[in-house]
């Protein structure tokens, strides 16, 4: 499709979505639509096993109704009484599973209300089930659940001919127990057999199944069932905090845990159990302090446990890394290993102050004068997709209508990640709510974050306390969401959007306040899914600070991104800049640099026509940043390396790329110092290419035999690589190790620094 076929296509849907005809929905024949379900699911099962690729996709970016009304204040309603294009505000559907589930983009089933008229039931978002087996749907919505669905929607089929009640929100369904008073004068129109458990032994007996066979959902659902009998019924209490901490729900893991804590007379064993399940969950939400006390507390009960012991180990490792100190080698080889790290929050010298001249009127400012090279946040996601996290052959694909851009498969799984992990964590829902979600859903307030509850929040999957807005939380997952390239990736990343349809990509909390500035003074890399952010510069107290949501030497490029973040458009110093071109200029430079990247095998001699050809596009009257400028000097040197040309010719060509790049380059009196001005480190293109020269000008040097000059070089690269990081020489050398190696230069680095 051409960008404009895309668009139209995009409006299209948004107004058949949207459309507001409604009409009576028609009675469906109860086998045919079951039949359909179970061919569409043996045809599923059939793909599974032949390991086809899969291809879905969804739309994001529209109204989406959820419900913030408690199933006591609504009336029920049957099918009878609803309209198809209709959300039927004020009314609840109380209907039973008849059919097994499929799961595509979302999970479809056939369920009958109780006058024994069918429809089917699309669930979106419901948690864990991206990319799901079959059999984990049969675990979560076994044929006889009862649920009630709060406020329905019936809509139109997008495809098929089938009407569907879609539900957006997974916090609109109730699971109904068989004891609910709802179902008190109820009777069902047709017989169902089920073999659902009705006893505390029963659902005990099935939780535990579910558990070992790593079904922690449904083992949750039926443990919370028992529980439901008997709320007293501790062992329950500690099983469900168990499945609790392995679906990462810390919220209700720790209020399971504190309520058998504060139940008297328990054993010995069953106290261990539930502080070692305290710990856990005040760990995972960051209480490292706390988790320390619960830890040691479970010595007392068994002095000297190895696996407790080093949880306590672990949690003064974090307290450490709170005040700032991080072992940045040990971080990057463990990123090497999996993204997801054990690592905690840091928040340096910065605040969030109102800033009504920015979309969504906050901004990051500095809280004292700040230093080059000082840390200033560190986070971990709220939550991160990784490639690998893809189910293998299947492809999500969202059509967002917000930003009028495809999302790929980590981005969708972003958006229902942020769903679930509010569904276990109540309380972090503000923490996501407050976040900017564009000019369809105004911040209600100017700071952040909001004043939460630091207790737990009971968590009930049969009847979720938390109303989620899977529409804002969309938008706040298109408008905040960053695009991880770790640091260990050697290709620039682009940052700040997920452009790119298999980028790895996460939320982040505090993260997500900064505002973008092409000319930052600060910059974030990726860790793993752990956010650093340094500043570039010397910034005195009160100043904002931002970051470059992406970084791109083409102004063209950058705002074909910026553009649907930023309306209005960037207006920092480099923007300007260019724009003093005139727009003829931009586009022609754009042009030729798109040469430079998509060209291979220029000769040295064509590599100068196009710097020459780019130079005639800058006005004099614009400073003496030229990005694109120097990356073609750059390539030029690189040339001659491989030409064996001399190396005063390479290092030339180096010199002209930083000052290009906006760096100082120092006289050589200066010999025992930096050879280029260390105030700042500016930043129009990622620094590993900024190192990258720098390694370059010193292997030249080391050409010539002129160590002392090679080692002044290559510590600048260190001071590159420490400023937007940290770690000094030992993180620099392992994350420029195949640059060093490729110039056979590891042992003179380590002697040189
Ligand atoms: C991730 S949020 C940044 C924090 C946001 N300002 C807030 O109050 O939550 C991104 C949004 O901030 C606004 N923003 C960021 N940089 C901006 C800039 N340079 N000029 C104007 N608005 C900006 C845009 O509305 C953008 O979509």
């Amino acid at each position: 499709m051409s960008a404009d076929e895309f668009l139209q296509y995009s409006e299209e849907y948004r107004a058949w979505f949207e459309r507001d005809a409604p009409r009576p929905a028609p009675v469906m024949n109860r086998a045919i639509l079951v039949s359909d379900l179970v061919v569409r699911r043996r045809l599923h099962e059939t793909y599974l096993l032949e390991a086809k690729d899969m291809h879905y996709h969804t739309f994001t970016g529209l109204a989406k109704h959820f419900s913030s009304t408690p199933l006591q204040g609504l009336d029920r309603i049957t099918f009878s009484d609803m309209f198809i294009q209709r959300t039927h505000v004020g009314r609840f559907l109380l209907c039973r599973i008849i059919a097994p589930c499929v799961r595509m983009m979302a999970v479809q089933t056939i369920i009958e209300d109780t006058d024994g008229l069918v429809q089917t039931l699309s669930i979106y978002n419901f948690p864990t089930t991206i990319g799901c087996s079959p059999d984990h749907l049969d675990k979560l919505f076994p044929i006889g659940t009862i649920i009630a669905i709060r406020e329905p929607t019936l809509k139109a089929p997008s495809q098929g001919s089938y009407p569907l009640v879609r539900v957006d929100s997974p916090t609109d369904i109730i699971f109904i127990e068989a004891h609910h008073p709802i179902l008190r004068d109820i009777t069902w129109r047709t017989r169902l057999p089920t073999a659902l458990p009705d006893t505390l032994e029963g659902w005990k007996e099935q939780g535990d199944a579910y558990m070992k066979a790593s079904e922690w959902l449904p083992a949750a659902i039926a443990y919370s069932r028992g529980i439901g009998l008997n709320p007293e019924a501790v062992e329950l209490r500690l099983d469900r905090s168990e499945a609790y901490l392995r679906l990462h729900y810390y919220s209700g893991a720790l209020y399971d845990a504190r309520h058998v804590l504060s139940t008297p007379g328990i054993t010995d064993s069953f106290r261990h159990k539930a502080l070692f399940r305290e710990a856990k969950a005040e760990y995972a939400r960051g209480n490292f302090h706390v988790a320390e006390g619960s830890f040691m507390c479970c010595l007392d009960i068994r002095p000297k446990e190895k696996s407790v012991v080093d949880w306590i180990n672990r949690t003064r490792s974090r307290q450490v890394e709170s005040t700032g100190r991080y072992d940045w080698v040990s971080l990057l080889r463990m990123s090497k290993k999996g993204a997801h790290l054990d690592v905690a929050d840091y928040r340096g010298p910065v605040e969030v102050r109102s800033m009504a001249h920015r979309g969504g009127g906050r901004g990051i400012a500095a809280t004292r004068d700040i230093e080059v090279g000082e840390l200033l946040v560190v986070s971990k996601p709220f939550v991160a997709v990784y490639k690998g996290d893809v189910p293998k052959r299947e492809t999500f694909l969202t059509v967002d209508l917000l930003s009028k851009r495809m999302n790929g498969s980590t981005g969708h799984i972003s958006t229902l990640q942020i769903i679930e992990k509010i569904y276990g964590n109540p309380e972090t829902h503000d923490l996501v709510y407050h976040l900017y979600a564009g000019p369809n859903f105004p911040c209600s307030s100017n700071s952040y974050p909001p004043v939460i509850s630091s207790e737990p929040s009971a968590v009930d999957p049969l009847a979720p306390l938390v109303d989620i807005d899977v529409a804002r939380i969309e938008a706040i997952s298109m408008y905040n969401r960053f695009s991880l390239s770790s640091v260990l990736d050697d290709a620039p990343s682009v940052t700040g959007s997920d452009s790119d349809l298999g980028t790895s990509t996460g939320l982040y909390l505090l993260p997500s306040l900064f505002n973008h500035s092409c000319a930052s003074n600060a910059l974030w890399v990726s860790i793993g899914g752990v956010i650093v952010v340094k500043a570039t510069e010397h910034i005195p107290a009160g100043t904002e600070i931002t970051l470059q949501y992406i970084r791109d030497t083409s102004y063209v490029e950058r705002h074909s991104v910026l553009k649907q973040y930023i309306p209005s458009g960037c207006d920092c110093s480099l923007c300007k800049e260019e724009l003093k071109d005139g727009e003829a200029a931009i586009q022609r430079r754009h042009e030729l640099f798109a040469k430079l990247c998509h060209g291979k095998g220029y000769s040295v001699a064509e590599l100068r026509t196009l710097e020459q050809q780019l130079a005639e596009t800058y006005s004099p009257a614009r400073g003496t940043i030229r990005p694109m400028m120097a990356m073609v000097q750059h390539v030029i040197a690189i040339k001659l390396i491989a030409l064996d040309k001399p190396s005063m010719d390479i290092i030339r060509e180096e010199l002209k790329a930083l000052e290009n790049l906006g760096f100082t380059v120092l006289p050589l009196s200066s010999a025992l110092k930096s050879p280029i001005a260390t105030d700042r480190l500016p930043l129009t293109i990622d620094f590993h290419v900024v190192a990258h020269i720098l390694i370059i000008i010193s292997f030249a040097y080391l050409r010539l035999c002129d160590n002392k000059n090679a080692s002044r070089w290559l510590k600048a690269a260190v001071w590159v690589t420490n400023t937007a990081i940290g770690g000094g020489k030992g993180l620099f050398m392992v994350m420029m190790a195949e640059d060093l190696a490729r110039h056979s230069m590891q042992e003179f680095a380590k002697r040189a620094l």
